[in-house]
């Protein structure tokens, strides 16, 4: 198969459209962003290392696609399953604890890099 530069190009343009939809319209994703804003503040405010950085940048990539990955599973769900159904809610919830924990890994990842900067800038 030959590759097609053009084909390609359409696709990043789907999958930011995928993920404009999704930008002011859910209220998770809505909160993770204004985190990542302010982490990323922190990030420049405290002068954090190459790595640090780069392990911040990792947290905030996972968590941000875990919701939108939930996002799609809620959308998914609600297409085939407009009836309440247990199994319909069980997808949804598990893919809600999926978000929930690769937020509390970045959150726990972030006080573990934040922390030492904090107490040399306070103390
Ligand atoms: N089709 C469904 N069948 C059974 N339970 C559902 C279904 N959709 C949602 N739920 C339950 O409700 C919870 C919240 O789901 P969701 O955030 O999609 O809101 P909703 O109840 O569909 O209403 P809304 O979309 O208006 O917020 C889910 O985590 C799940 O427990």
């Amino acid at each position: 198969m030959q590759y097609d530069f053009k084909k390609q190009l359409r696709s990043f343009g789907y999958a930011w459209k995928g993920i404009r939809c999704c930008v002011g319209k859910e209220q998770n994703l809505s909160f993770h962003l204004i985190v990542t804003v302010l982490t990323i503040i922190a990030g420049f405010l405290l002068d954090i290392t190459r790595t640090d950085w780069m392990i911040v940048i990792l947290c905030i990539g996972v968590v941000i696609a875990a919701e939108l990955f939930n996002t799609a599973i809620e959308k998914l769900v609600d297409l085939v399953s407009p009836e309440r159904h247990p199994i319909a809610g069980q997808v949804k919830d598990i893919a809600a604890g999926a978000v929930l924990v690769c937020a509390a890994t970045a959150a726990i990842i972030g006080l573990v890099v934040f922390i030492p900067y904090l107490t040399r800038f306070f103390l």
